[in-house]
């Protein structure tokens, strides 16, 4: 009895804020960034996965939610382009801020959503993570791989180059961009696993094979089964020791049929159980660190009163469990409340 106190003192001290059990709080932060690609509107995707009542329904779930509110972003005068990537120094300087945001919130003690925003902000929020919790292991659901580096890239958008910038096993093959001289790259291709390709450019999938990532394309999911695709993931990232997961779900990995209001749409997509059972599973792991929802994009939806309307109906929906679902949804027609 005597040792109870000192040895629950000690238990705290020994324990890093990535081993506590944070999942009774949450922490959302909002991202309004769009300078990762050329399209307008991504920035405006914090608020319409807000509306759709995110923060009410992690409350009901008995979390205790902190919301940060959004971040603000200043988009540099001087900002010429690193080859033919656009707005370098703007997309480093935002991740950086981003990145200081999440580590803040991790080494808090909280679970970190990250609203997006273009896919850029991962940079940003992996780092600011990995700060916290270098042993994190990291599942990248995407129709994309956003793996390209600048010399690869077709279109020049950071938003297809973030884990370009993460891997230590790419890094001779990148070029030094403007902004982005605060971080080094930091983690290894077998700590990484993609769900839902099938949009990835030729010199994205020479990277893919030659380092040995694991993926699973949509293709790979027709065959194997999204619960085969599950217990393979986690078995690769989980088996050798159990780590902190970093989620970073861009929208258009479901069918553009679900969820429409995306920059980058590709056919072919996850179904709604399938999107869903890939965030059922980690949640079951007990070990979600950061959850990146990104590339909401409402101006694109069918009209400015269409995606207004679906809000306040989604607002109505009742049987929503999880986060995710929000993003999707705000994306999303009504109709989608019956399923
Ligand atoms: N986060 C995204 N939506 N990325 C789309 C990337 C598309 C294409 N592969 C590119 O590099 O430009
Ligand atoms: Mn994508
Ligand atoms: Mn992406």
């Amino acid at each position: 009895m005597a040792l109870r106190g000192p040895l629950s003192r000690l238990l705290r001290f020994t324990l890093s804020s990535c081993q506590q059990n944070r999942s009774h709080s949450v922490a959302v932060l909002g991202a309004p960034f769009s300078k990762g690609q050329k399209r307008r509107g991504v920035e405006h995707g914090p608020k319409a996965i807000r509306d759709a009542g995110l923060v009410e329904r992690l409350s009901n779930l008995d979390y205790a939610v902190h919301d940060f509110g959004d971040l603000t972003f200043k988009h540099l005068e001087k900002d010429e382009h690193f080859m033919h990537v656009p707005f370098p120094r703007t997309v480093g300087r935002a991740n950086q801020l981003l990145s200081g945001a999440v580590s803040g919130a991790v080494g808090a003690g909280h679970t970190c959503i990250m609203l997006g925003g273009d896919h850029s902000l991962a940079i940003g929020s992996v780092e600011g993570h990995a700060q916290q919790c270098p042993d994190l292991c990291l599942i990248w659901v995407d129709a994309h791989a956003d793996i390209n580096t600048p010399l690869t890239s077709p279109s020049g958008n950071l938003h297809g180059q973030s884990v370009a910038f993460l891997l230590k096993d790419l890094q001779n093959k990148m070029p030094e961009v403007p902004g982005f001289s605060w971080m080094k790259p930091f983690l290894s291709a077998r700590d990484l696993v993609y769900i839902g390709l099938r949009d990835v450019d030729p010199g994205e999938h020479i990277i893919l094979k030659t380092l040995g990532i694991q993926y699973f394309s949509m293709r790979d999911i027709d065959r194997m089964g999204i619960q085969r695709v599950m217990e393979v993931t986690l078995d690769h990232l989980l088996a050798r020791k159990q780590r902190p997961i970093h989620l970073s779900f861009d929208i258009d990995a479901f069918d553009p049929s679900l969820a429409p209001a995306t920059g980058t749409p590709v056919n072919g997509g996850l179904t709604y159980r399938e999107g869903i059972y890939v965030t059922e599973e980690i949640h079951n792991t007990g070990l979600l660190s950061v959850m990146d929802v990104v590339e909401v994009n409402p101006t694109l939806g069918a009209t400015p009163e269409a995606v207004d309307s679906d809000f306040s109906k989604l607002n109505q929906c009742r049987h929503m469990k999880t986060h995710l679902e929000f993003a999707k949804k705000a994306t999303k027609g009504p109709s989608d409340c019956e399923k």
